[in-house]
């Protein structure tokens, strides 16, 4: 079974082919990396996942359906939620507030005025179970422009949850991050990769983060695939050493 299929996407960009022919393959429950010096094509490519815009060539298909030029709201709609390199959340709502959004929107009671008994209490379980997931349960009350750089990580993830995501998409979930926060949300990640079996696939910079959490990695340079397998695979591929891991970033 898989969850994603992109089949041999190439985007253009004027002259420039920012990224050629790459295939991409994720099982459900996966946790896929995708890696490569800067300017390989990574961004281009889960833009095109994403349904940020539609690749040149090539087909992407997810969960047994094409999605090639589908919009990105039919493609939330489907289950697929995507977070964001710079963290895209209201910072002068509470946490609570901000996961509240999700959740109504979620079950589409977003315009409502006034909800019902039944509608409120689905709207707190999903709230709760959203901020449990994310460890954010003691933060509620707190404004997210007040938290942590990793604690807003952490309630955009939230806030992505809401949507009970079939495909979660990262983007570089970790940068800008120090140490101890970078470690805080690559352990929220390992907990929903491992404990909810949540399919991920994410961007990611920082090699100890990739390396510990991923199943499978996939390197793309100069916006071709140059090498795909587990990390220990990756490691030990002479291309990838000599094209990316050697070098410095
Ligand atoms: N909208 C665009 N218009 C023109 N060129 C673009 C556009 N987006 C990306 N590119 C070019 O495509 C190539 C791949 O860029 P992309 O951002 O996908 O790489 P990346 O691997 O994500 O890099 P980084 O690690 O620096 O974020 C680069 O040469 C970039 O300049």
């Amino acid at each position: 079974m898989t969850m994603l299929d992109v089949r041999g996407v190439t985007k253009q960009f004027g002259s420039l082919v920012a990224v050629s022919e790459v295939s991409m393959l994720v099982a459900p429950g996966e946790l896929r990396a995708i890696i490569g010096p800067n300017g390989a094509g990574k961004t281009t490519f889960f833009n095109m996942i994403s349904g940020f815009f539609p690749p040149t060539r090539g087909e992407i298909v997810f969960d047994g359906t094409t999605i090639t030029r589908m919009p990105v709201a039919a493609r939330v709609a489907m289950g697929m939620a995507r977070t964001f390199q710079i963290t895209e959340i209201f910072p002068e709502l509470t946490v609570g507030q901000n996961v509240r959004i999700g959740v109504e929107s979620a079950l589409g009671l977003r315009q409502r005025v006034w909800l019902g008994g039944r509608d409120a209490a689905a709207v707190r379980q999903g709230i709760e179970e959203a901020l449990v997931m994310t460890g954010l349960a003691s933060k509620a009350g707190r404004l997210v422009g007040e938290l942590s750089h990793g604690d807003q990580r952490a309630a955009e993830i939230a806030t992505a949850l809401t949507l009970k995501p079939r495909l979660l998409l990262l983007d570089e979930p970790t940068a800008g991050m120090g140490e101890h926060e970078t470690y805080a949300v690559a352990n929220l990640i390992r907990r929903l990769h491992r404990n909810s079996s949540y399919t991920i696939v994410l961007i990611e910079h920082d090699m100890r983060v990739v390396f510990n959490l991923a199943d499978k990695i996939t390197v793309l340079t100069e916006g071709k695939l140059l090498a795909e397998g587990t990390p220990a695979e990756i490691a030990d591929n002479p291309a990838v050493q000599e094209a990316y891991l050697g070098k410095a970033e």
